[in-house]
């Protein structure tokens, strides 16, 4: 790593959902051990998340806090009346905020779901970086839907295939397993245009950081860089807590629903690897089917496990059954609410992770070299399960969203599996592993930053 002396002034514009905003928070520490100085754009209620990292950098990280929208009654109609609510709140605000400011950002990273910042650095006469929470293959499939807007003529038909050959490895998808946001609006409506036009922002703006890296999806970040037609596009990954940051580990993304301290000491007198991690992310809850089928294979199985879940207000949402955690005492930890995943996934009795595939699990999931069950349930998840399946080999499918649902004695079965010291996913994934840690350890993340804060300053000179 090599630290700048510029002392650049950057603003990082976060998307308030914890599956984007951690990862960028996370490269948000790494900028400011690089010399950056750092605003990064909140809502209140994410404001407590900045508070680790203002501790380390008080002087050079800058909380730039913005009302949320109010909500319409009953309430929001899509998550894009949301975001569209969000840009007409933030936009102008943002705009006095620069003009008023002595020493302004030289430029902006926000979400790939603000695409429309671009037009606000335009104004402003700002380059503007994307940053990408999900991975290259991911992303490249979103690009692809909103640039080429493949359709089916029958509306009802779950099962069209669609077909991308542009993209390495020419996916094909049933429509079901396309993202929401492309597949459950249609042309002409509000939401598609802000959706379309807010993805395809992010095409025109000046850079692009993923968090990846180069040697997990070399092929589809040269695809990037062709549909995108330049050469700046960083390879940042995997972003995570640094091992040295106790706190950071433990309550990243939020403050742990039991004392990560009682989770580590339960791990602690486990096996090595004997032990399988069942989270779904930070939004996703299971129906009454899919809950119903997890708890009883995790009881067949005869597996120790941690069981991360949780409810959202208001949904109807499988629920664990009762005397199910009496039943499963001394093998089996259930955690109701927000799991310390990051230092769980790093202990050494933790050897598989059932997982729903959002990308930063996935990530982490690797960095921590276990094996990972996937059960993809919507976005870009099943994309992701492929690149652990088909592609790297140390993925296991489990289940696909409510359509493959398991047996309840077949998903015990895997999870029997899953532990094994003989899995080749498990040879395959410690190799990855430290091909992960390798590239944020002075490999090709590391020189991707350095780059990316090297070009920053001197892009504005252009
Ligand atoms: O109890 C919990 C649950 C989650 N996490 C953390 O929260 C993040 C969750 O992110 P992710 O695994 O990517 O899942 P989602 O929250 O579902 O993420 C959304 O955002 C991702 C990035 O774009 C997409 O890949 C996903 O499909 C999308 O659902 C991870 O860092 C987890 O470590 C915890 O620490 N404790």
């Amino acid at each position: 790593m090599s630290t700048t002396t510029t002392g650049a002034h950057i603003l990082a514009y976060t998307y308030p959902a914890s599956g984007h905003i951690i990862p960028l928070l996370d490269l948000t520490h790494q900028l400011l051990r690089r010399g950056l100085t750092v605003t990064v754009v909140v809502i209140p209620t994410n404001l407590p998340l900045l508070q680790p990292l203002l501790s380390l950098h008080p002087s050079s990280l800058h909380p730039l806090v913005l009302p949320a929208p109010e909500p319409p009654t009953p309430s929001w109609k899509s998550r894009m009346a949301k975001d569209q609510a969000m840009r007409d709140l933030h936009y102008p605000l943002l705009l006095n905020w620069f003009h008023s400011h002595i020493s302004p950002p030289i430029a902006i990273i926000s979400d790939f779901f603000l695409g429309w910042t671009h037009h606000l650095a335009k104004q402003l006469g700002l380059p503007r970086v994307v940053f990408s929470p999900s991975g290259a293959s991911g992303l490249s499939v979103l690009f692809s839907l909103w640039r080429d807007l493949p359709n089916k003529e029958d509306p009802e038909d779950m099962d069209f295939q669609v077909l991308l050959p542009k993209i390495p490895n020419s996916p094909v998808y049933p429509w079901r397993q396309l993202p929401n946001q492309y597949k459950n609006c249609q042309e002409g409506e509000p939401d598609w245009e802000f959706s379309k036009n807010n993805m395809l922002d992010n095409f025109a703006s000046w850079g692009l950081v993923v968090n990846s890296f180069t040697e997990l999806e070399r092929v589809y970040l040269d695809h990037l860089r062709t549909e995108l037609g330049h050469d700046r596009v960083w390879a940042v990954g995997p972003l995570l807590p640094l091992e040295d940051d106790v706190v950071g580990s433990s309550s990243r993304g939020g403050s742990s629903s039991i004392p990560c301290e009682q989770v580590m000491a339960w791990l602690n007198s486990r096996n090595d690897n004997s032990v399988v991690y069942v989270c779904f992310g930070s939004r996703t809850t299971l129906n009454t089917k899919q809950m119903d089928v997890l708890v009883s294979a995790l009881e067949q199985s005869g597996v120790e496990f941690i069981l991360c879940v949780r409810g959202l207000d208001g949904r109807h949402v499988g629920v664990i059954p009762d005397g199910f955690e009496h039943r499963v005492e001394g093998r089996g930890l259930v955690i109701k609410g927000w799991a310390p995943q990051v230092a769980i996934l790093k202990h050494r009795a933790v050897g598989a992770f059932l997982t729903h595939c959002g990308w930063n699990s996935v990530l982490e999931g690797i960095t921590a070299g276990v094996v990972m069950l996937t059960w993809p349930m919507a976005s870009d998840q099943f994309t992701n399960a492929r690149l652990l399946v088909d592609q790297l080999g140390v993925g296991i499918r489990a289940g696909e969203n409510i359509e493959n649902i398991p047996e309840p004695s077949k998903l015990a079965h895997l999870l029997v599996e899953s532990v094994k010291a003989t899995r080749l996913e498990r040879v395959r994934v410690k190799e990855l592993s430290d091909t992960a840690l390798g590239s944020i350890k002075g490999g090709s993340s590391d020189k991707d930053l350095d780059e990316f804060v090297e070009r920053l300053p001197r892009c504005c000179q252009n």
